[in-house]
């Protein structure tokens, strides 16, 4: 019998999962007799001597004037393959075999031993002892770990951290999982679990230490990059290094890429890279650091310049003088890229490129192209609901604007990460834009979209969630401060946000209504001037948003 599998290698020493091909000869959970000990079922402390046992398996003993070597060879896809287990005792020239695939002599046919001058008295039933040491982290998992719940699906690995997001079931176990994580997984050095599902406004996950050391300094490689950074302080997430390959791939070398919310530069180093002049921003004054320092690493620095600002201001400031500086430099021929990954409130900033270049006098030779992120719910199409998302913020529709949109990654049920691409044209970027009305339903099915809780809706509940920050942090990894973890859960579900969620709902209509551009009846013959009334205005709408950050 010969099984083929398909794996996720989670234990390379990657900083994201590759799925391969394996071969598996024969697959030891499925032979009863190379299980754990029933025993270990709901073991919540780890103890490593309950997983020895005894069992009896088909050894072949071969004479000792025979080529060891040579049988060896040709007996191998019958060898029992275990966790440090060797198969080949060379002293004694006994070799293991797997049980479910050698019960009879017989079943060694194909092996032709005959012609090796090997007998049926060869194969004998002989006892070996087995231990923790033996069986893999999931293995191990499988045999404790609740049987009619779901197991543990996946986890990140982040240099030498484990990063785990553990259902509310495994919590009873989570200090033996981390311990068996760092006892099984090649160069695990800490394992931590995300405590909560609220993220803050660095994006940096609220983390529990499991198990190892405290240590959140890390190194890793993506996309031929090095990057060092604490994970506890900072945003990485090893799922979007193919994101960030696909948008390296777009910049070609006379390119120049505005990064708005670069992190630690997992756009911005291997742009650089390339050649391309890159402008870079984060808020994090932690990431602003590690951008610096893995540009030095890079050796990019001199193509890169960093800022720590909010990204409203860059694009005001920084990201409207280099539009200006590279529409009069006349030996400019690559392209703009704007990327905006922050998917829970990027698409709200796109407000202030609508007139970004009003009153000034230059021509657009190139239009930039942005490529904004957004996470796109419910059970319509997804693109469809990325491409309103930006339409709504925009307060125009897109349509001969769009590059693609993209799905970048499955988030929760019914909740994707998407990829707008889109380009600024002259008419947004000059406030030039008549926006061609919409049909009345999709309006009404705009305003739907703005009854539903709204990206500001959820940073109030971060911001209440903010104010038990420390309850979550990495240091309170004592078993007696973990207990407040599910306490402050609780106390968070009992606010009552309902009447704040009245008020920004409502306030979230005002503002649509002010955004999406109340077009006059007739077409206007020509592109309207710079002081377009149907212009939002931003400068209240900036002040609006602020007031709803309650
Ligand atoms: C989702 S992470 C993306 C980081 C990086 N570009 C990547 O792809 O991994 C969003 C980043 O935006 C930063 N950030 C959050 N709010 C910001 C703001 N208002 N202005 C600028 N950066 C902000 C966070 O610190 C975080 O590093």
């Amino acid at each position: 019998m010969i099984y083929t599998t398909r794996t996720t290698l989670t234990h390379l020493p990657q900083t994201h999962r590759v799925v391969v091909r394996l071969r598996h000869y024969f697959k030891n959970m499925l032979c009863p007799d190379l299980h754990p000990p029933a025993a270990v079922r709901g073991m919540q402390q780890l103890d490593r001597a309950a997983f020895s046992k005894t069992i009896k398996v088909p050894h072949l003993l071969v004479p000792k004037d025979k080529n060891l070597n040579e049988v060896c060879r040709s007996i191998k896809k019958y060898l029992l393959k275990m966790e440090r287990y060797k198969p080949v005792i060379t002293e004694e020239y006994k070799i293991t075999l797997h049980p479910m695939a050698v019960q009879k002599w017989e079943d060694l046919a194909d092996v032709k031993l005959e012609k090796l001058d090997i007998g049926s008295e060869a194969l004998v039933w002989q006892e070996i002892q087995l231990c923790y040491d033996n069986w893999k982290y999931d293995e191990i998992l499988k045999a404790v770990l609740p049987e009619d719940k779901e197991a543990l699906s996946s986890f990140s690995k982040i240099g030498h951290i484990i990063h785990l997001n553990l259902k509310d079931h495994l919590l009873p176990y989570k200090q033996l999982i981390g311990e068996v994580m760092c006892d099984k997984i090649a160069d695990c050095r800490t394992v931590v679990n995300k405590s909560l599902s609220i993220d803050n406004t660095y994006r940096n996950f609220q983390m529990e230490l499991l198990c190892g050391e405290p240590n959140y300094q890390v190194s890793v490689k993506e996309n031929g990059c090095l990057f060092q950074f604490d994970f506890s302080k900072v945003y990485w997430n090893p799922r979007l290094s193919t994101e960030h390959e696909k948008i390296v791939k777009m910049l070609n070398k006379h390119d120049v890429l505005y990064d708005l919310y670069a992190g630690v530069g997992p756009f911005t180093v291997p742009a650089a890279r390339k050649g391309c002049e890159v402008l870079a921003n984060d808020l994090n004054p932690d990431s602003y650091q590690a951008l610096v320092t893995n540009c030095a690493l890079n050796r990019v620095s001199k193509n890169v310049t960093c800022h720590n600002k909010d990204a409203v201001e860059f694009i005001k400031h920084e990201l409207k003088q280099a539009f200006l500086t590279k529409c009069a430099d006349k030996c400019f021929l690559g392209e703009m890229h704007i990327t905006m990954n922050l998917p829970a409130m990027a698409v709200e900033h796109l407000v202030h490129f609508p007139g970004l270049l009003k009153s000034e006098d230059i021509v657009l030779h190139k239009k930039p192209l942005v490529h904004v992120y957004c996470f796109a719910k419910g059970v319509e199409d997804k693109k469809q609901i990325a491409r309103e998302l930006v339409e709504r913020w925009l307060g125009m529709e897109v349509e001969d604007m769009l590059k693609e949109i993209a799905f970048v990654r499955n988030v929760a049920p019914n909740k994707d990460m998407m990829r707008v691409s889109f380009y600024l044209t002259e008419d947004l970027l000059f406030g030039r834009t008549t926006s061609k009305k919409r049909p009345l339903d999709e309006e009404l099915r705009l305003s739907d979209l703005s009854k539903r809780p709204s990206n500001k809706m959820k940073d109030q509940r971060k911001q209440l969630a903010k104010k038990a920050k420390n309850v979550f942090s990495v240091s309170q990894a004592k078993k007696k401060d973990l207990k407040k973890t599910k306490e402050v859960s609780s106390t968070l579900k009992k606010i009552k946000v309902q009447d704040k969620r009245e008020k920004v709902d409502q306030k979230f209509q005002d503002l649509h209504a002010q955004i999406v551009t109340k077009k006059a009846p007739k077409p206007a013959p020509k592109p309207l001037p710079a002081k377009n009334k149907n212009k939002p205005d931003t400068k209240k709408i900036e002040a609006d948003l602020n007031v709803m950050q309650m």
